[in-house]
Order: structure tokens, then sequence, then C-alpha cells
């Protein structure tokens, strides 16, 4: 009989050929009658990824992770897990453990028999059963609440539970669908680390939906970010950061300067009144009007008489930095500079200052309206 020790090693999620992604999801389109949920979504998952699917409310992240269960079945396309074909296959036949947001544990189970519960299902023997639900339990610093009833645990510790359950039966693939978001913030940082030091720890090819842009930029290996249906970018959290592929995916990570530029010749565009002089090779790309993001923390400021000249508008203190509002004659949007109180001492930084402001090239993105990344 195989210990769970031995069950939950890396092994287990790492016997298949390496070369085999785990999940391939091929054309997949979801109907709700007249309204398309998702429209063709392509994407591969390789074995032992964390991949998270991020987006606003109602991009269908959850329709997306309930297909790849069998919950609700796609319209068209197909997902080939670990080579089997699994479209049309009920969600008991799929190999998938599922936590939900709300920890769906059953109110009347022990924690114990809450665990066991698919292993009782699958025949399991007693003793087996035991010795998988307390090394489970262990891994989930749950030792010693076996006995208790879900009602008589705290949210973190009932996600614990559903976790473990989730994983009890050993699935070759874990779907978290927004597993953290009904906790409080300092519960859900510490689970957010404790569930991707385990996932690292076991291997297990994971998919998780999430809303929360921090969640997914500190747990994934790989993000989908999506939008009304559609993927719009697959990338690692510092691709998705550094690299938005679209003007959406900019604005939805992390905080984004937008400015509506346009060009005069190859090197120099026109911001509100003033010029912006950039390399050729940047701004040959698109012609005429665009839209140009810049990271708040990229933007540094100076007292030069040079480049952009802005007005402070105002100055928030936000602990480790200051957030600086700037007005661009000519601009409708203020323009937010991140810079630190030693940067901002250096230049006597004060509202209704002007400062010269400076975007490095490298910070700089360049979007055709509704197009994607130069
Ligand atoms: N059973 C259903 N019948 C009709 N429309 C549905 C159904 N389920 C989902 N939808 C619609 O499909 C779209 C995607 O829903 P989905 O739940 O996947 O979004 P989501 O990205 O997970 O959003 P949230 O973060 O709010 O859960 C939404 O517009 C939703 O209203």
């Amino acid at each position: 009989m195989q210990s769970l020790t031995a069950a939950l090693s890396p092994d287990v999620y790492t016997n298949t050929s390496a070369s085999q992604p785990h999940l391939s999801i091929a054309g997949l389109t979801k109907q709700f009658g007249d309204f398309t949920a998702l429209k063709q979504i392509d994407l591969t998952i390789q074995e032992g990824e964390l991949v998270c699917f991020l987006g606003p409310s109602g991009c269908g992240k959850t329709t997306l992770l309930r297909a790849i269960a069998g919950l609700a079945p796609q319209s068209s396309g197909s997902i080939v897990q670990r080579g089997r074909e699994v479209s049309a296959l009920p969600p008991q036949a799929r190999d998938f453990g599922i936590v939900f947001q709300s920890y769906a544990l059953f109110p009347n189970l022990t924690v114990y028999d809450n665990v066991a519960y698919g292993l009782r299902n699958q025949r399991q023997d007693r003793q087996q059963i035991r010795t998988r639900v307390a090394e489970l339990l262990s891994l989930m610093e749950l030792t010693g609440s076996e006995g208790k009833y879900p009602a008589a645990l705290s949210g973190g510790q009932q996600q614990r539970v559903a976790l473990a359950r989730a994983l009890a039966t050993e699935p070759g693939l874990l779907l978290l669908d927004e597993p953290l978001s009904a906790l409080d913030a300092r519960v859900r940082v510490h689970l957010r680390s404790q569930m991707k030091a385990l996932q690292r720890r076991l291997g297990v090819t994971t998919v998780m939906v999430t809303h929360d842009q921090e969640e997914a930029l500190t747990m994934a290996d790989r993000i989908v970010v999506m939008n009304h249906g559609v993927i719009e970018q697959v990338g690692t959290p510092a691709e998705i950061y550094q690299y938005p592929a679209s003007e959406f995916v900019a604005t939805f990570v992390g905080s984004m300067n937008l400015m509506d530029v346009t060009s005069k010749s190859a090197g120099s565009w026109q911001l509100g009144r003033q010029q912006l002089i950039c390399p050729k090779s940047f701004s040959e790309a698109p012609s005429g009007h665009a839209r140009l993001a810049v990271r708040p923390e990229a933007v540094t400021l100076s007292k030069s008489q040079e480049g952009l000249q802005a007005d402070v508008a105002n100055v928030e203190f936000l602990g480790a930095f200051l957030r600086v509002h700037l007005h661009l004659e000519g601009c409708d949007q203020p323009i937010l500079a991140d810079i630190s109180s030693r940067d901002a001492q250096a230049i006597s930084l004060d509202v209704n200052q002007r400062v010269s402001m400076c975007f490095p090239v490298e910070a700089m993105r360049l979007y055709p309206a509704g197009g994607s990344a130069a």
C-alpha cells in the first residue's frame, strides 16, 4: 500500500512524458442562449504549472474552469487532458479536484469525514484512508481538528480542509475557483503563500480563477488575462506586467498612465501642447493617433528646464512612496508618478511646483486605439 507521503510526492505528478502538456484546449466556445461567454479559446497548460485565469467580473473565467471540469460543457471545441480527449466526459469521469470560493464542505460531516469522503467513494480500505487523512491534515496544519465540524472552523481553516479534500484522491489537476476571495485580507495573504508552497512541493498542475491581480502576480507561473470571453494575453507575471499586449492588460494589471499622443514625425510625438522626443525605432510603429502607456513608478521627476514640463497638482503619501499627480498642459488626465520620499526631497517637491518629467524609453508602450502593443 502506498503511503500518502509517497502518494503526494512530486513523482506522482511528474510521471508522464515531460513534453506532453497536461491540458490542451482548442477552439473552445461556450454559448448561453444567444450570449457567447467564451469565444474560440486556445490554451495549453504544462504539467506542474500553476496557471491563473485573471479578468474582470463576467469575462468568462469561471465558465472556462467549469468547462474544464465538465460542470458546464462547452458548446464547441475540445479539451485534452494528458493526451486523453475529455471534451464529452461527465465530471466524475474526469481527473480533477476542485475547491470553490464558498468552502462547500459537508456541514454535517467532521473534518475527518469531509477529507475521507472521496477516498471512501473509491472504496479504499479503512487503514489506508486513516493514513491518508492524517497526512493530508498534517500537510494543511490541521492535525487535531479531525473531530470538528466545519461550523467550528475559521474561513481559512475551512478552505484548507476543502483543499485537503480536493487533493485526497490525488487528482492530476487541481481546479480552484476564487478559493481565497471569501477570506479576510490577512488570512488571504497567508494562505496564498501556503497554497503556492504546497502546489510547488506537490507539483500538481493547478488552474486558479481570480479577479485579484495581486493574487495572480504572486502565485501564478503563468497568467491568462481574459476579457469579454477572449484571452487577451498569456504570460509569466513579469511578462504581463512589463509587456502588456493590449491597452486592456496594461490598465487591468497594475497602475498605468495612458496618454493620447499624435505622431508628428519619426521620433517625435505631440503630448498635450509639448513634444515628446523618443528613439525613431520606438515611434515608427503606429502612425497618427496612439495611446502611450507608462507605469507611474517609471516616471522620473527633476528640476531641469528641459524635457516635458508639468505642474504638481497633488501629492499623496502612500507610506512606501509618494504618488504625485501631475498636470500637463493640454492633457485631460493627470499623469501619476510614484517616487520615493528621498527623491521628492531632492527636488523639494511641492504642490503647484513646475517639474521636468521623464519617461525612460524601455518603460514606454504604444497602443493603437483598440489594438495591441507596438
Ligand atoms: N448559466 C448561465 N446562463 C447564462 N449566462 C451565464 C451563465 N453562467 C454565466 N453566464 C454569463 O457568462 C459570462 C461569464 O460568466 P463567468 O461566471 O464565467 O464570469 P467570471 O469571469 O467568472 O466572473 P466573476 O468574477 O464575476 O465570477 C457572464 O456574462 C455571465 O453572466
